[in-house]
């Protein structure tokens, strides 16, 4: 129930990491004898650590998605090999839920995240329970501190998600991300399908958090100026692969990649390096 992180830094030993993993989707191509298959992640390199924010950025099917379900579990590689804390991961039910419990996921739309017909409480009691974390009492009293954590206030507890705003219901997902005091999160594009005018404000929460609670954060965007903003190291990933890694400062100002200039180029102007700004 303690919210508090020993204070672990970014250099320490992953808590995720992947090595030369490849994930191969089968898919049926019009007709029942007709099958083929799609190398979502062709062999990539991963790894994220409690302190740090880790971008992963690239175009619409470059194998985004498909890292964010292998680092939470919920897709095993076709190859390669998952250590979680230091140790090979088998993707068994046990296994599985035990990463649960360190490594939680905020999706793009907090709308289907969502159960419609539960109230912020029941949705923010779901983990506790299935995870059966303390008593009643106990349960109540960090529900109420995880809104606190998100900045919604209790009365907030009562409500359907949509009696309240899109900003407000990605921070319900946000904390019920946070319910079992999770190690990572992973936000798979966290604020593309909210108000452009609140888009800032979540996140500032998500980097906030991951300040106060010493957590390792994955920020899956399509948006490289975003994840420049709230990233320490970013990877980019094209058809599968990771092309280019670094630091995100580097990364951003000094692309060596075409592929990483490619998706610069098509940043607004406002966001792209000082090196080319103003200049026709
Ligand atoms: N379950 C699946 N079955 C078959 N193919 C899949 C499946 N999931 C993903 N793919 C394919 O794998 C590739 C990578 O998809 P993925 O969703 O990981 O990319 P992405 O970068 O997250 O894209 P987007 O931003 O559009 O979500 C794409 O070609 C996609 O069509």
């Amino acid at each position: 129930m303690k919210l508090e992180k020993d204070s672990v830094s970014a250099d320490s030993t992953p808590v995720m990491e992947l090595r030369g993993v490849h994930v191969v989707h089968k898919t049926r191509t019009g007709g029942l004898f007709r099958s083929g298959s799609v190398r979502a992640i062709d062999g990539i390199d991963f790894s994220v650590r409690r302190g740090e924010t880790v971008g992963v950025v690239g175009e619409s099917g470059s194998g985004k998605s498909t890292l964010a379900r292998v680092l939470v579990g919920l897709q095993k590689p076709t190859e390669g090999e998952v250590f979680f804390e230091g140790k090979p991961m088998s993707f068994d039910a046990a296994s599985r839920r035990a990463l649960g419990r360190t490594v939680s996921v905020v999706f793009q739309d907090p709308a289907t995240a969502l159960n419609p017909r539960m109230t912020v409480r029941d949705q923010l009691l779901d983990p506790l329970a299935v995870h059966k974390v303390g008593s009643p009492t106990e349960r109540e009293k960090r529900i109420r501190e995880l809104l606190d954590l998100v900045g919604l206030p209790a009365s907030a507890l009562d409500v359907l998600p949509r009696q309240i705003s899109g900003g407000q219901r990605q921070r319900v997902a946000i904390a019920r991300a946070l319910a079992l005091d999770p190690a990572i999160v992973v936000a798979d594009e966290p604020t593309s399908a909210l108000d452009v005018s609140v888009r800032a404000q979540v996140l500032n929460l998500l980097t906030d958090l991951k300040e106060a609670l010493n957590l390792g954060l994955v920020f899956i965007s399509h948006d490289i100026s975003t994840v420049r903003y709230v990233s320490d190291r970013i990877a980019v990933m094209n058809r599968g692969s990771i092309v280019e890694t670094g630091p995100a400062d580097e990364v951003f100002l000094n692309p060596q990649q075409d592929y990483t200039r490619t998706l610069l180029a098509a940043t607004p102007t406002l966001l792209k390096p000082e090196t080319t700004q103003g200049k026709p």
